[in-house]
Order: structure tokens, then C-alpha cells, then sequence
């Protein structure tokens, strides 16, 4: 099979326990064949894509002195702008040729585990643009709701208490970003990626891309099949810690993104992570005694803190302020 499943998830959005069971039964099919699937039936609207897409493209436009006010390499939390070649995915290739705009749930800088130095906590760093903070905002509490919805039908798949994962994932670490792909200027340039092929290190991730398209999933052959845009739809893929909490049942692939050619592309992930002191310890329903638990548990922060350093180089370097 060489096409990424569809699924449509209206059917979480009511009282259907049947309806909710077939949803639940193709998410985790999916999850355990391919770690990626799209959704439709999703509650964003067009019109809440199209201002964020209106607003990313003002916002790369802008000239990188006034981008680099909130620059990300600044940030101990990991927030702001991260200009080209910030990040690198895949470290035998040159850095991705992308920019990206990355917000978190916001704490304010008087927040006691701001003050007490939690790692990956603290304000948002936003560009001065009228109405974007209050979109950026809105948008980040949708695609929480968004994700937890979906985590509701994982758990119902994996027989576990429905709540499960909403208890875990208040106060999330979870990362919208809008990342700004500018085009490649020749077919031979191939080699300088848009982004690295690279697994995501969370739980769940879930994509908006516009129609340049670009994005590659690496199949169980190990061939990288298209995952082209479709008009309506978030890509869902699993993260790392997502494929240890399972046990591995749930798959983590790689993927990634050739950079388009002659055209620029936007993206939106949105990065769905639990409370940073989750205890990631493999989950109620993916182990018994013929399979037993692979991994030692280990915090949320901790696990995302060590991957981090992977492809930041900023992050690998003394903490700064
Ligand atoms: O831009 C995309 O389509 C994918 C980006 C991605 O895989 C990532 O940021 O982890
Ligand atoms: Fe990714």
C-alpha cells in the first residue's frame, strides 16, 4: 500500500459510541501500519487557515532585523523566530532551508515555575503585528482541543481509560509553528532540503501544509512515497515519545520535505506534547508478558530536552537568557 490512509473524524464530535469505535479503530490501525495518516471532518475552519497563511507571509516578508527582534536562539524556552539553517534535521545534510515561527503555551515570566527555572516554560515572544497574538492564541487553544480529541479516540482504541491522555496534557509543552520554505533556485540544488528526513520527537503531530506540496513519508520498504496536499485536511503523524509510551506499537516514520522549486511553501505543525513532569512509562494496554516493556520510564521534559539538542545547535551551547 502506497497511499496514506484518510480519515475522517466527524464522528468524534458526537455521541456515536459505534461511530467513535470505527474512528478509534482506523486511527490505531494507521498509527501501528504507517504512523501517519490525514484527517478530515476536523472543526478549523478555511477561514482561520487562510488568516494564518495571510499572516506567516507578512511575517517572512518582513526584513530579518525586524524578524530577528524575536529571535529564537535567544530564547531559553524555545520560542520566537529561527532564521535559516537554525535547524538540522538530518546532520549528513546541509542545514533545512526553511524559517519558522515557533509558540508555546504561554506562562507569564512571574509564573512560579518560570521563576524556578522550568525548562521549555515561559512567555511567547511575538512580532509587533496588530491581531496576531490574539490569532496565534486562539489557533494554539483549537489545535489543543483538536489534539486531545484525537488522543481520546487513541485511548479508546487502546483500552484505556478515556481520559487518560487529557489529564496529561494540561499545561502541554505542545509547539504551534508556521515554518516559510523559500524556493530552490536550481533541480540540481536537490541536495539542500527544505527539511532533513528526520522522525518528530513528541506525541503527536498534526500538519497543515499549503499546495506546494513536497512532504515524503518513508514507507515499510523504506521507499519515500508523496504525501501531497489535500485540500481540508491535517497530516497526523506519531512523534518518538509516542512510539515509546506504545511500546513501539504505534510507529514514529520518517519523513520529509523536498524544497519546492520556483515557488515558496508554507507549513503549520502543531507539536502535541504532554505536561513537561509526565512520566512516559510504556502505557496500560501495550504490554504483556510476551511483550514486555522496552523502555525505562523518563519525564516528558527530559525526553524532549535531550532530542532538542539533537538539531539545535544553539540548544547544545551554554543555556542562555
Ligand atoms: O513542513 C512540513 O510539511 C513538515 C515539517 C516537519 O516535518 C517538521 O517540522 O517536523
Ligand atoms: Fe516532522
Amino acid at each position: 500500500m502506497n497511499q496514506l490512509p484518510i480519515i475522517d473524524i466527524a464522528p468524534l464530535y458526537t455521541d456515536d459510541e459505534s461511530a467513535w469505535l470505527s474512528v478509534a479503530r482506523q486511527i490505531d490501525s494507521a498509527c501501528r501500519e504507517w504512523g501517519f495518516f490525514y484527517i478530515e471532518g476536523h472543526p478549523i475552519p478555511p477561514e482561520r487557515i487562510a488568516a494564518l497563511k495571510a499572516a506567516a507571509e507578512d511575517f517572512f516578508a518582513r526584513p530579518a532585523e525586524e524578524k530577528l527582534r524575536i529571535d529564537i536562539t535567544r530564547s531559553s524556552h524555545h520560542r520566537g523566530y529561527g532564521a535559516i539553517a537554525t535547524e538540522q534535521l538530518d546532520p549528513s545534510k546541509p542545514s533545512d532551508l526553511k524559517e519558522t515561527f515557533d509558540m508555546g503555551f504561554h506562562m507569564p515570566a512571574d509564573h512560579p515555575d518560570v521563576l524556578a527555572g522550568k525548562p521549555l516554560r515561559g512567555p511567547n515572544h511575538h512580532p509587533d503585528i496588530p491581531g496576531w497574538e490574539a490569532l496565534m492564541q486562539g489557533h494554539y487553544e483549537d489545535m489543543h482541543a483538536l489534539s486531545r480529541t484525537l488522543l481520546r479516540a487513541v485511548a479508546l482504541a487502546l483500552g484505556i481509560e478515556r481520559d487518560f491522555f487529557d489529564k496529561r496534557f494540561e499545561q502541554p509543552i505542545s509547539v504551534f509553528r508556521m515554518i516559510h520554505y523559500p524556493p530552490r533556485q536550481t533541480a540540481s540544488s536537490a541536495e539542500q532540503q527544505g527539511a532533513g528526513a528526520h522522525t518528530d520527537y513528541g506525541c503527536v503531530t498534526l500538519l497543515y501544509q499549503d499546495n506546494a506540496g513536497g512532504l515524503q513519508v518513508q514507507n515499510v520498504h523504506g521507499e519515500w512515497i508523496d504525501a501531497p496536499p489535500i485540500e481540508g485536511t491535517y497530516v497526523v503523524n506519531i512523534g518518538d515519545m509516542m512510539a515509546r509510551w506504545s511500546n513501539d506499537l504505534y510507529k514514529s516514520t520518517p519523513h520529509r520535505v523536498i524544497s519546492p522549486l520556483g515557488v515558496d511553501r508554507y507549513s503549520m505543525p502543531f507539536f502535541a506534547e504532554p505536561h513537561p513532569d509526565t512520566e512516559i512509562a510504556c502505557l496500560p494496554g501495550c504490554h504483556d508478558a510476551e511483550h514486555p516493556a522496552k523502555y525505562p520510564p523518563i519525564s516528558c521534559s527530559d525526553y524532549m530536552l535531550s532530542r532538542f539538542a539533537d538539531t539545535y545547535a544553539y540548544r547544545r551551547e551554554e543555556v542562555k537568557g
